[in-house]
């Protein structure tokens, strides 16, 4: 079943009396519970996209579909309703409130859905083990590194078991042993059905996905399917593609 369809989305931003183009004609589907990277140099549009995926901005023009609701429609309201509903951010900004402590940050989303106390916390502790977070759980964000906030932030997002996770550069303020980690926990909830989406520089975190595509001149260029191949073949083939891409040579 297709989860998300973009059809010739197009982005431009008006920078004084000129207009940017950001995303040229981007078409491309995610059936539900696949697990996808989107790779591309450093301004090519990556979290444009993502940004438009998450009902956070609107496309100039093109398609825009989840599970059938068509985004671009969406009033400020019902955005914010669908998000809540249907997406789980796992984004570089954290976004995490400081006069919160981290429990209580995590559990804001299930308490605005009304779940019961008791339900929050058996879903909390397996998550909180996890990421190795149990013990940051009492502290305030402000009390916490930034890779920990990083932790925090994605069991947020997991824990109200979305259909779709978004994620923006998931393990860009983590440490190997924390990437690996959390990594492997989008790993397992991919392999419960969640969808998962995320935009990375990492070719490494890339080839934990299932399908890479690869962002350039606001267009998808170019992608790849792991198939049959190891993490490590995978890896080579991301890298190589990432350096054609980014040197202008041909891709296969
Ligand atoms: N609000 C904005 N107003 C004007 N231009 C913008 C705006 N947001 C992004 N852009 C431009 O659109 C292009 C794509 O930006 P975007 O942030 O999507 O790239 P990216 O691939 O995510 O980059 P990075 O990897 O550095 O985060 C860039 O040229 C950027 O300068």
């Amino acid at each position: 079943m297709t989860l998300l369809e973009l059809q010739h989305i197009q982005k431009s931003y008006q920078e004084g009396l000129k207009s940017k183009v950001a995303l040229k004609d981007i078409s491309f589907g995610i059936e539900s519970g696949e697990y996808v990277a989107i790779m591309g140099e450093s301004g090519a549009g990556k979290t444009t996209l993502l940004n438009i995926m998450a009902t956070l901005d609107k496309p100039t023009s093109g398609k825009i579909e989840l599970n059938g609701t068509d985004l671009k429609s969406l009033s400020e309201n019902e955005a914010a309703h669908f998000r809540r509903k249907e997406l789980g951010f796992v984004f570089q900004n954290f976004d995490l409130l400081d006069t919160f402590n981290n429990r209580d940050n995590i559990f804001l989303p299930l308490v605005l859905s009304k779940v019961p106390e008791k339900e929050m916390q058996a879903r909390l502790t397996g998550l909180a083990e996890q990421l190795e977070i149990t013990d940051l759980l009492d502290r305030y964000p402000s009390e916490v590194s930034g890779g920990q906030k990083q932790r925090v932030a994605a069991a947020r997002a997991l824990i109200t078991q979305p259909e779709l996770i978004l994620a923006d550069e998931p393990t860009g303020a983590l440490d190997s042993h924390s990437s690996a980690q959390l990594l492997e926990l989008f790993d397992q909830v991919n392999q419960a059905g969640q969808t998962i989406l995320m935009v990375t520089h990492s070719a490494l975190t890339a080839s934990y996905s299932k399908r890479t595509l690869f962002i350039k001149d606001g267009i998808i260029y170019h992608q790849l399917n792991r198939g049959e191949l190891s993490q490590k073949e995978y890896l080579d083939k991301i890298s190589a593609s990432l350096n054609s891409i980014i040197n202008g040579g041909s891709v296969n």
